[in-house]
């Protein structure tokens, strides 16, 4: 006999009421266990989900805070102080992605010309995210607002597109980088398809009137295609990553908004875009941090013997461009109501600098600018979605967007070194630009995503 049932007989308690008893006590004490599990998965998940979705918390904390109370009308005020055209015949842009790389030049330039800026970034952390706050805080010195926000949220989208009467959306926000889908595939169809999907629902059916659209596709779509320079006549449905893939669906999606829609929508292709407060995943800006802390620099090479070549297109080109195709977007044609006038304007263009460089060539340019030689580690090109050369011919470009690229390569990557070195406080032994024979890093966030 077990010794409970001893116990439980040495008491007079009969056994059934005593079994009767410890099953609630081991209910109750599941109940509880069961309980704890309940509250700690859920801190758990709120925990993951802030991780993951900061500025969908903080959006949604702004936009309770300002439906519900005080901060309602100056929310709406500020979109529209900073929206507002500053001369006559302006635009009022939306330009999204506005902290990242291409969206900080083009708001500057933007309202430099006196065009109304507000920008939407959710300042995610594919690659440093203070970096998005530095170009927030240079955009604020210029009066430009970039809000906290995702693109996929429906609901901000429609309020903006409220507050102020926006004429032009210029879409740069989206899951770059081509190697970094291997790993999150997901980012890639939430940003590049979800995401833009939600934009053009917003502009075709809450906007009134709708705006123009012109939006960042990529020099990625052309893939496996060997014609070479890229035009766009050639063909784009070998994409060789799933990043160019969520591109060119995004091109097959912006025809469909078109005509359906009667949105006026301008896709830009950019090659390779570097400059000044650039990406940290890209090889120019990778390189140039590996030189300075004297971490090797892997660089990639095709089974045959091959190095990689880019149309590297500098910055300030690439934004010409974007000004280019907002200027001629022409008007969309379509109302709230759902129907069109007529047809609208639908256009592709490659914004690229047509003369491909090998990357090892880039490679010894940022040597020479930092002054100091990169320790090299030479491998195979990994099965990455990676495509052997880009090259663009830009001659539509030119022809209806004015568009000229005029920035050679050691140009460009000089004045990024000048940033850059600025930016870190990276001593090249007395300046950037040829000067320093030894190049030691100060202080320098590891911000890599890729
Ligand atoms: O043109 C485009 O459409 C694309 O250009 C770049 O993509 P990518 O050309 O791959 O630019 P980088 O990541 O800067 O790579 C440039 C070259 O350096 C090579 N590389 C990269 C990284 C590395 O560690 N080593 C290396 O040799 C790559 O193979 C590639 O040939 C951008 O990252 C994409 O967002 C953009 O859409």
């Amino acid at each position: 006999m077990p010794a409970g049932v001893v116990d439980a007989a040495a008491k007079g308690v009969r056994p059934e009421r005593r079994a009767a008893g410890a099953k609630k006590q081991l209910v109750s004490a599941s109940s509880h266990l069961l309980f704890r599990a309940t509250v700690l998965a859920t801190i758990a998940l709120v925990v993951l989900f802030a991780a993951h979705y900061p500025s969908l918390l903080s959006r949604s904390y702004i936009l309770s805070a300002a439906a519900y109370g005080r901060g309602a009308a100056s929310w709406e005020r500020e979109v529209r102080r900073s929206a507002a055209p500053r001369r006559d015949g302006a635009l009022s842009v939306l330009v999204t992605g506005a902290a990242g790389f291409v969206g900080l030049h083009c708001s500057l330039a933007l309202s430099a010309r006196g065009d109304g800026v507000v920008g939407l970034d959710n300042f995610n952390a594919y690659y440093d995210p203070s970096l998005k706050r530095a170009r927030q805080r240079l955009l604020a010195s210029r009066g430009v607002l970039v809000l906290d926000g995702d693109v996929n949220d429906a609901a901000l989208l429609e309020r903006l597109l409220a507050a102020a009467r926006i004429t032009h959306v210029l879409h740069l926000a989206a899951q770059a980088g081509v190697r970094h889908a291997l790993r999150a595939p997901q980012a890639y169809v939430a940003a590049n398809v979800a995401g833009l999907v939600a934009l053009l629902e917003a502009a075709a059916r809450h906007a009134d009137p709708q705006p123009a659209l012109v939006w960042a596709s990529s020099s990625s779509v052309y893939g496996l295609n060997d014609d070479a320079p890229f035009s766009e006549d050639h063909r784009t449905d070998r994409p060789a990553s799933l990043y160019a893939a969520t591109k060119k669906a995004g091109e097959a999606i912006a025809h469909a908004y078109n005509h359906i829609y009667g949105l006026s929508i301008t896709g830009l292709r950019f090659f390779t875009v570097y400059g000044p407060w650039g990406r940290p995943d890209m090889a120019y800006f990778s390189f140039a941090r590996s030189i300075v802390a004297g971490e090797p620099v892997t660089l990639f090479r095709a089974a045959d013997g091959a190095v990689a070549r880019r149309d590297f297109t500098y910055v300030d080109d690439v934004v010409r461009g974007c000004l280019g195709a907002l200027d001629t977007a022409g008007k969309s044609t379509g109302s709230r109501s759902g129907k069109k006038r007529g047809p609208a304007p639908l256009r592709v263009y490659n914004l690229g600098n047509t003369s491909p460089v090998p990357v090892t060539h880039m490679l010894a340019i940022l040597e020479k600018l930092l002054g100091r030689k990169a320790r090299k580690r030479v491998v195979t090109m990994p099965s990455n979605g990676d495509v052997p050369f880009t090259h663009a011919n830009v001659s539509h470009a030119a022809r209806d967007l004015g568009y000229r690229p005029a920035t050679s390569l050691e140009a460009g990557l000089r004045h990024f070194v000048d940033w850059f070195v600025r930016y870190y406080k990276v001593d090249v032994g007395g300046g950037s630009a040829d000067a320093g024979k030894t190049a030691k890093r100060k202080s320098m966030p590891t911000s890599a995503a890729s």
